[in-house]
């Protein structure tokens, strides 16, 4: 019976098996014999722990995968027509801008890409978005832009660029002209945190969506953010295209570098006509609650202190700060001009463009000037807490030069940081239930 038991149940955890004295070499060999069957068994039931783990591991991530694909909030025939109405192209014919086109916006419910959205939704143009509405701020923003641009009649697909699948299935359903790619991970000191989160949205996300684009036919042109901050250390003022891009100062600028090699690869290769636009801290009403010129009016308003960083030798940091409405031409003109991809069924048929545009004011303006002009038009004093800058990929200054973008694009930005301030407080007290007048204004 004892011996049975062992046999059945030969390592019961905690189980301490008591030897019984016998003698000599039956013992010794009885006793080898018990040994070896142990190892064996012990090497047995480890086998059979490892096949569970794995067999564990391959259940959960087939549950994790059906359950995204179940629980998948695109697909079917309703929602295939509600992407066919959005992107069809609603402008009167003989209109001065052409036959219309039907664009495809990632990242549409965020800052950029909700402006863009109802432009080209406001001149007959189809558009649909795509966009992840992850944490990284505020989502309740997002969404609200979302409710903006359905209320025009914009259909935003709530899914990620790094889903081939979902790209696959809109470019089946809809042949896009254009694709208007603005999702990205933003933020240059949050790179510091979520490196990861880099790597995943502007280099993986991105050839995700390239090859989407590469494989769709008609192939659609791109025009896509990259970012002023591709200049990195540069100190040839102002910033024009054709100087170093080599020496980003964060992760964030060199993934966005890594973007402009990345499109310039696959224009190569497969034919995409690529606009790269490098964007100047761009700010203004429904922007990002993770910038410095919104956080400092969520502050200064709620009477707590704002950081303002100095550069060494007590040099105040300047940006070349770009009003919305100024990027948001830049955005069209670029897909207004963009030439045709050549490609079909992953083949490139002949050479298509490449280009890279600035799209900045060209007046740099400093950080405590940026400050004093919040604090004119909230009518409160911010409690300003000024350090030396940190090492976290900040640069002491932007400044664009866009000749380039003037004569190709037709760009000119009229705003100035001042008057695009005073608009952009007017809706962060709207949006936000502020009353002029009320005791905390
Ligand atoms: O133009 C660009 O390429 C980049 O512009 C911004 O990056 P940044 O210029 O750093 O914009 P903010 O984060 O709004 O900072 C503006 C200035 O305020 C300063 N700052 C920021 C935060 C803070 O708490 N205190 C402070 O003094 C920064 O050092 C910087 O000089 C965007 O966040 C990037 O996504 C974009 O790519």
């Amino acid at each position: 019976m004892r011996a049975l038991e062992d046999d059945l149940f030969p390592s019961t955890p905690g189980k301490v098996k008591i030897e019984r004295a016998g003698g000599g070499a039956m013992a010794m060999n009885r006793q080898l014999h018990r040994c070896f069957a142990s190892t064996s068994t012990m090497f047995l039931w480890a086998l059979f722990l490892v096949a569970m783990t794995a067999s564990y591991l391959s259940f959960q991530s087939f549950v994790d995968t059906s359950s995204k694909y179940f629980a998948a909030s695109w697909g079917g025939l309703h929602w295939e027509r509600q992407i066919r109405a959005s992107a069809a192209v609603r402008r009167p014919p003989g209109s001065a801008a052409g036959a219309g086109m039907s664009v495809l916006v990632t990242g549409a419910a965020g800052f950029v890409g909700t402006h863009c959205s109802l432009a080209l939704r406001k001149r007959g143009d189809g558009v649909v978005g795509i966009d992840n509405f992850n944490s990284y701020y505020d989502p309740s923003l997002k969404k609200a832009r979302k409710a903006l641009l359905t209320s025009h009649g914009v259909f935003v697909v709530e899914g990620d660029i790094n889903d081939g699948r979902l790209l696959a299935k809109l470019f089946d359903v809809v042949p896009f002209t254009h694709v208007l790619h603005l999702a990205a991970q933003a933020g240059v000191r949050y790179a510091m945190e979520n490196p990861a989160s880099y790597v995943h949205s502007n280099v993986a996300g991105l050839v995700t969506l390239l090859e989407a684009c590469k494989n769709a036919d008609p192939q659609p042109a791109i025009v896509w953010a990259s970012s002023s901050s591709v200049y990195g250390l540069n100190d040839k003022v102002p910033f024009s295209e054709a100087d170093r891009t080599d020496q980003p100062a964060s992760l964030y600028a060199a993934t966005k570098k890594a973007g402009e090699e990345i499109t310039h690869s696959y224009n190569h290769i497969y034919g995409l006509s690529i606009t790269g636009l490098r964007f100047f801290t761009v700010y203004g009403p429904w922007g990002r609650p993770d910038m410095a010129y919104f956080s400092f009016t969520r502050n200064i308003l709620q009477g707590k202190p704002i950081t303002v960083y100095r550069g060494k030798n007590h040099v105040d940091l300047a940006r070349d700060f770009t009003y919305i409405d100024d990027i948001v031409k830049g955005c069209l003109g670029s897909l207004d001009t963009a030439g045709r991809s050549t490609g079909t069924g992953g083949k490139k048929r002949g050479p298509a463009p490449y280009r890279i545009f600035n799209l900045g004011n060209t007046s740099p303006v400093t950080v405590p000037t940026l400050v004093s002009i919040l604090e004119k038009h909230l009518r409160v004093k911010a409690k300003k807490h000024v350090i030396e800058m940190p090492g976290n990929g900040d640069v002491p200054f932007t400044h664009a030069n866009i000749s380039l973008a003037r004569q190709q694009l037709g760009y000119k930005p009229t705003t100035n940081l001042d008057a695009g301030l005073k608009k952009f407080v007017k809706w962060y007290l709207s949006y936000y239930g502020y009353t002029r007048g009320s005791k905390n204004l």
